[in-house]
């Protein structure tokens, strides 16, 4: 199927295109023109470098600018991954891949979708933690929008000041909880700039149609606080009052801005205010919060896949949470809905064999009036258990999940628990980067003498163990949102359902193939991404579809084949 647009003259495709004008009909006296000579060689978007043609350099005023070689996409890649691979450390790689970002954006991408196993490690976690502890002293140009409370009153004009336009997906973060890394502050857009990367690079969404913004309110981090390379405010964070006005004229601007349909992703808000935010304007707003449903998304389809391996299914597991934040009670809640779903047993119920274990240990009936709201659901009757390794042997649950940012927290003793239960184990290390993991894929297999199913939120080398190479699988959210957003964009939904984050979990699961279980794998392998993401996006549209709250007319036929044909292709 042919897409419905194409945009002029950087050759990339328009998944959205109801509101959007070309970039002719949007010129005002903030854009320019498509650039030529010396100007386009400096214009990411538009750049070739060597690979611009006779002709184009003849067309293009580039005659004497560029040394006589022409060079193909195909040797240009060549020559940067034998760059990148001299370098020493991850940090530095990063460093080359941002460099290249903005110098030329088709290569970045082309880049990373060819070795995206390679180089996601690099431009996402668990490299992008470290590059944002550091962002101040790596800074080289804003790849974003900083709105911090000086912005307050006018942050209409601060959008405005974006060059582009037509926006469909912006990722924002305030910095509070930036992985397991903590308060980073303004650093945290970091964050953003990586995962709107990944929306283009895996989910296909023009890159020129995604915006990072970090929300800067201060920070409580006082290392970064005495930082004098730090880029953000120099203060403490402003809290209640002072901050929900910021964020909510932010929200209000986007939609006077961009309208209905742009899709607002939250990321990496601490817990209180994660949860809070998410209430507020999913009614309001096409918003999604990544850490709570991305997550649960993720973790759901690994669960479902993995029962080809474990057994039973998904209402026949019981399941212990290391963990009771966004990610955990995201994952934990949309597993008693799904269960609820399967089975027809009020939610009340299947919550019943999910427990959750926080730091003052498992949370159960007489701790409820001291929680806060969000782990309320969770308080099943139980006498008190002070720790994990307690409660694995009081619940004998059957799928231990680690959610709680705290690195080695799955104990020798604690694995070993799990596989005294359980023939085969399922062990999820969900928290990032790697220094936050519960366990390490090594740990995982050697304490449980090879039969656990190990999958963890931040990359692991594939481990031998007496003879028998296991692959883990990576339970991050990067399998989720790109595909996720793409569904939402295809079909012009404009609000997000829970039941979408079901739908796109069954997908993923879906793609799990005999080969990847043989090597222990419960997702498919992130090279095959770009199809994944596309089976993702037209489940979570016939989802939208279904729900009444799709605006895409006609609905394409084939969904699939028409995900596929509108990706961003970063190909010259
Ligand atoms: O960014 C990641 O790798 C996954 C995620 O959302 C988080 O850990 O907060
Ligand atoms: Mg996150």
């Amino acid at each position: 199927m042919k897409s419905t647009l194409k945009e002029e003259g950087d050759g990339v495709q328009d998944i959205n295109g109801q509101h959007r004008a070309t970039e002719k009909q949007l010129v005002t006296p903030r854009t320019s023109s498509v650039a030529s000579g010396y100007s386009l060689l400096r214009d990411p978007r538009h750049n070739k470098g060597l690979a611009f043609t006779e002709k184009e350099r003849d067309a293009h005023h580039l005659r004497g600018l560029l040394p006589p070689a022409v060079a193909t996409q195909q040797l240009q890649e060549k020559r940067l991954m034998q760059n990148i691979r001299q370098y020493q450390l991850p940090l530095q790689k990063f460093i080359a891949m941002i460099e290249l970002q903005e110098r030329n954006e088709r290569l970045f991408y082309k880049l990373l979708i060819e070795n995206v196993t390679e180089l996601l490690p690099i431009v996402y976690t668990p490299t992008v933690g470290e590059a944002c502890q550091k962002y101040g002293s790596i800074f080289r140009r804003p790849q974003g929008l900083y709105i911090s409370l000086k912005e307050k009153g006018k942050i209409v004009e601060v959008l405005k000041n974006w060059p582009q336009k037509s926006i469909q997906v912006i990722v924002v973060t305030d910095g509070e909880r930036i992985l397991g890394l903590g308060d980073l502050g303004c650093q945290g857009m970091g964050i953003s700039v990586g995962k709107l990367s990944l929306y283009a690079a895996l989910g296909g969404v023009r890159p020129s149609a995604c915006l990072p913004i970090a929300i800067d309110v201060g920070t409580n981090n006082e290392k970064l606080l005495n930082d004098e390379f730090y880029i953000g405010l120099k203060q403490r964070r402003a809290t209640g009052k002072e901050y929900y006005e910021l964020v909510h004229e932010f929200m209000m601007a986007v939609k006077q801005n961009y309208g209905e349909k742009v899709l607002i992703q939250f990321e990496d808000f601490a817990n209180h205010n994660a949860f809070e935010l998410l209430a507020k304007y999913r009614t309001s707003h096409l918003v999604f919060n990544d850490d709570i449903q991305g997550t649960a998304s993720v973790v759901l389809a690994g669960v479902v896949s993995a029962l080809k391996l474990i057994g039973g299914t998904l209402a026949d597991h019981t399941f212990l949470f290391l963990g009771a934040g966004e990610a955990g009670t995201g994952i934990a809640e949309l597993i008693a809905y799904e269960v609820s779903k399967q089975t027809n047993v009020p939610i009340e119920e299947t919550r019943k064999k999910i427990w959750l274990v926080d730091s003052k240990g498992l949370i159960v009936r007489s701790r409820k009036d001291s929680l806060p709201h969000f782990k309320k659901p969770w308080a099943h009757e139980h006498q008190p258990v002070k720790d994990l390794l307690s409660a694995v042997k009081a619940i004998k649950p059957t799928v231990l999940i680690g959610s709680s940012g705290v690195g080695r927290t799955f104990t020798k003793e604690v694995i070993e628990a799990m596989s005294s239960i359980n023939q085969k184990p399922l062990i999820m290390a969900l928290s990032n980067p790697t220094s936050q993991s519960e366990c390490t894929a090594e740990e995982a297999y050697t304490w449980s003498k090879g039969r656990a199913i190990f999958a963890s939120g931040s990359p692991f080398d594939p481990f031998k163990y007496k003879g028998k190479t296991f692959v883990p699988g990576q339970a991050n959210n990067a399998y989720i949102f790109p595909g996720f957003g793409l569904g939402i964009l295809i079909s012009g939904a404009v609000r997000v359902h829970d039941d979408m984050l079901l739908a796109a979990a069954e997908a993923l699961a879906a793609q799990v193939s005999k080969e990847n279980y043989d090597k222990g794998m419960i997702y498919p392998p992130f090279s095959s991404i770009r199809k994944i993401s596309a089976h993702i996006a037209a489940n979570v549209a016939a989802k939208a579809y279904e729900l009444g709250l799709a605006t895409r007319r006609p609905r394409p036929a084939d969904l699939v084949k028409y995900a596929e044909s509108s990706m961003y292709s970063p190909v010259y």
